[in-house]
């Protein structure tokens, strides 16, 4: 899969986080089924619960748009390490996402890791009886 693009658009999404809280910032950037991509970054808040990561926020901008099949994301911070999705997004990747959807973890000096929705929630949670 071509995640060049992908990349370079969490970058730049990780320019207009808002986290002056933690200061740390994030970047994400979804890729849909018909190749339409979405970015977002974290927004915090003073009263920190009501803060939404940056995955999320590129996934809610999705679906508000009418948009809800989804491929791929690419996530970046400043740390070093890649920057794996929190269990908050993970479970809302879990609500639109198959299994393999593909999850791009960057590490802002190029250590990369990909692992699927499949391996990063096992178990999911259903509704299903
Ligand atoms: O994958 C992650 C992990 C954390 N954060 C945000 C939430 C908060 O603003 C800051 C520190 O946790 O990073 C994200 O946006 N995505
Ligand atoms: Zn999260």
């Amino acid at each position: 899969m071509e995640f060049a693009e992908l990349i370079q658009k969490a970058k730049e999404a990780k320019e207009q986080a808002y986290a002056p809280y933690s200061g740390f910032h994030v970047g994400a950037a979804l890729r849909c089924k018909d190749g339409t991509i979405f970015t977002g970054c974290n927004i915090e808040n003073s009263a920190y619960g009501p803060t939404n990561c940056a995955e999320r926020t590129a996934i809610f901008k999705a679906v508000s748009e009418g948009f809800r099949e989804f491929e791929a994301i690419a996530i970046i911070s400043d740390s070093k390490q890649p920057t794996a999705p929190c269990g908050v997004c993970r479970q809302v990747m879990a609500e639109f996402c198959s299994r393999d959807f593909q999850v791009l973890m960057l590490g802002c000096e190029g250590i990369q890791r990909t692992a699927s929705l499949g391996e990063l929630l096992p178990y999911a949670f259903s509704l299903e009886k």
